[in-house]
């Protein structure tokens, strides 16, 4: 009786929230007049109606004609358009930054508008807000800032954090993306101009995951940097100071997570682009206490292994064949092994062999090469995937990719070493007389200029046959005989919208194994198996809201399964406990913030 009731009540919710977002629900404000205009978060320029003018104290501040949103949606496309145009034939470099120029500057006054016009058009823009433009823009960013975004907190403010992080004017906060620029991307250390990574991925959260704009923070933790060109620089914007190491460094990180956890103690922190030390040590450190995940070891590792299953299945091979694929990983860092861990659990799971059984199909590479069990001074955290000498057929420690390549024939070759080009013309050809059918080629490294190589290159080289996957995007490419060579991308974007948002509804405090590995399979069973017989492993970025609401519903049900669904709102967990698969789909997706402009109702 008890259940059924609470069944009922959790689809009456849904229902409550369908009609809601068809007509927008009033929005509070604080402020009237001239600061409301100077408000992202509640400007509509031209389009506040002229009663709203009038209830607001707008009257007089605005020219007298009202604009729909339809047509200021038409005007921004117009003069996007025109820009275009206008810079065509353009170094590449000067046409990404006059576009990111012109999209922050709608960001920074109109934010309803800017992710409206972000959702419809996700494909073309996610890569001018997001990988890969977002590194030139971090490269840049103290030529570019203009206004701050996010949050800034500095070794300066050492004892200081549990005050300042009341100095964010929202109440509610359910994101946090937090970097402290150590690797940004492939490009390295950018210090302070890292903060340009929380905030791409912030966006790339309201645009996929819809979790509201005015609930994400991107957090930039400057702790100085190593960067010379950075410390000489006199615009440079960050501490001119070496890095913290150490003990200093990690009271400076836990400062930060205890004053996130004491004003809001739901809110998610992902870490991203940590170099590799410190992103495996605060993982480790903060897994069990705070609700966190790192987006580069985890998220990269389950969207990897998505594409590792989907090339099983692209040779019309059953999944249980996984266990015999031949897999080179080049690249030891955060990201590399994050995928070997997770694959190589992939691999115990599917054909139930023991972990060491498990690793002899892969094939670890750094930047000494073949990583073995003879190398003085291993990192231990590669130790793990160490090759012993006496099992790899007669390769021995420090080998290079090409003989790796030409002595394994690996099924798969995989990059993630932030080294563009390393997967050369030999490399690439010697991927010719590899065992697959379908030879996967794998160059996920970030931005473009760092991808292992670029699309084009692995078609001509390797053969029309393969299967490509890249971090950055590229074009498919054209093979001249009415043939197309498609071009995946294997970005950790299809996963991390979907982990913050699941567990954000689920109101887990954790984020457990089983709650990543749910949203890895669930994207590894997006695709339907005539898309990944034609070499389509990834969807569409078109696609990216629908891919988040399975991914983040897969979450929520592994946090449901686990015992740690707390509930989100007023959908308490036995609510949550009680949703078919398929009402958790849809109470996923009717969660999802959508950009349209509310009444604004002032209040003091
Ligand atoms: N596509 C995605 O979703 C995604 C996700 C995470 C990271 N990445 C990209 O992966 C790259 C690496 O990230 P990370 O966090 O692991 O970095 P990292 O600095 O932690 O690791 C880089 C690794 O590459 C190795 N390496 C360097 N030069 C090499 C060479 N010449 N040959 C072979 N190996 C070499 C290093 O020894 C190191 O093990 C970056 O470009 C990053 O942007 C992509
Ligand atoms: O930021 C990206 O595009 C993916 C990934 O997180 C990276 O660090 O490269
Ligand atoms: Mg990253």
């Amino acid at each position: 009786m008890w259940k059924f009731s609470r069944f009922v009540s959790a689809s009456k919710l849904l229902r409550s929230r369908r009609f809601s977002t068809a007509i927008p629900g009033p929005c509070i404000v604080h402020k009237r007049g001239a600061d409301i205009l100077h408000d992202p978060w509640f400007n509509k320029d031209t389009g506040f109606p002229l009663t709203e003018r009038d209830r607001l104290g707008l009257r007089g501040l605005l020219p007298p004609r009202v604009i729909s949103f339809e047509q200021q949606y038409e005007r921004f496309m117009d003069s996007f358009r025109s820009l275009e145009k206008n810079t065509h034939g353009q170094p590449e470099k000067v046409v990404s930054l006059a576009k990111w120029r012109i999209l922050n500057r709608l960001h920074d006054r109109n934010e309803t508008l800017y992710y409206r016009v972000l959702i419809d058009n996700i494909k073309e823009f996610a890569p001018i807000i997001y990988t890969p433009t977002v590194g030139l823009v971090c490269q840049n960013y103290s030529g570019l800032f203009r206004r701050p975004r996010g949050m800034y907190f500095s070794a300066k403010d050492k004892g200081e954090m549990m005050s300042m992080i009341y100095n964010w004017p929202a109440h509610e906060v359910d994101m946090i993306v937090l970097t402290d620029g150590s690797r940004i991307l492939g490009l390295g250390d950018l210090g302070v101009q890292g903060i340009g990574i929380p905030i791409g991925k912030l966006d790339v959260y309201v645009a996929a995951a819809g979790i509201n704009p005015q609930r994400i923070l991107p957090v930039m933790l400057d702790v100085g940097t190593n960067n010379e060109k950075l410390l000489g620089d006199r615009l440079y914007l960050g501490l001119r100071q070496p890095r913290l190491e150490g003990e200093e460094y990690l009271s400076i990180v836990d400062e930060f997570m205890e004053a996130v956890h004491a004003r809001w103690p739901k809110a998610i922190v992902q870490f991203e682009d940590f170099q590799m030390k410190w992103a495996f040590e605060t993982l480790e450190r903060y897994k069990k206490r705070f609700c966190m995940f790192n987006d580069d070891i985890q998220g990269t590792a389950g969207v990897a292994l998505a594409g590792l299953l989907g090339s099983v299945r692209s040779q019309g091979r059953p999944l249980s064949d996984f266990v015999n694929q031949k897999i080179v990983v080049v690249g030891a860092g955060s990201a590399g092994l994050g995928v070997l861990k997770m694959a190589i659990q992939a691999v115990e799971r599917i054909s139930g062999c023991s972990e060491s059984a498990a690793k002899s199909q892969f094939f670890l590479i750094d930047k000494n090469g073949l990583v073995t069990t003879e190398r003085s001074n291993l990192d231990p955290a590669a130790a793990p995937f160490a090759k012993n000498p006496r099992d790899i057929d007669g390769l021995t420690e420090g080998a290079s990719i090409i003989e790796v390549v030409k002595k394994i024939k690996p099924h798969v070759l995989l990059g993630l070493s932030g080294v563009g080009g390393i997967f050369n013309e030999e490399v690439l050809k010697a991927m010719r007389e590899s065992v697959s059918t379908k030879p996967a080629i794998f160059a996920m490294s970030n931005p473009t200029l760092n991808a292992e190589c670029t699309a084009i290159d692995a078609f001509n080289h390797a053969g029309e046959h393969i299967v490509f996957a890249s971090g950055s995007p590229f074009e498919n490419v054209d093979f001249g005989n009415g043939k197309v060579g498609h071009v995946n991308q294997a970005n950790n974007m299809y996963l991390f919208p979907g982990i913050g948002l699941g567990t954000l509804l689920s109101g887990a405090h954790l984020i457990t194994d089983g709650m990543l590995q749910a949203a890895a399979e669930r994207l590894a069973s997006y695709m339907d198996e005539e898309d990944i017989l034609k070499g389509i492993l990834y969807p569409s970025v078109n696609s990216i809201r629908d891919v988040t609401a399975e991914v983040g519903a897969a979450v929520l049900r592994a946090a449901v399964e686990e015992d740690l669904a707390e509930g989100y709102g007023e959908v308490g967990s036995r609510e949550l406990a009680h949703m078919s698969k398929e009402e958790i789909v849809e109470y996923v997706r009717h969660n999802m913030w959508y950009p349209v402009y509310s009444p604004l109702v002032h209040e003091k």
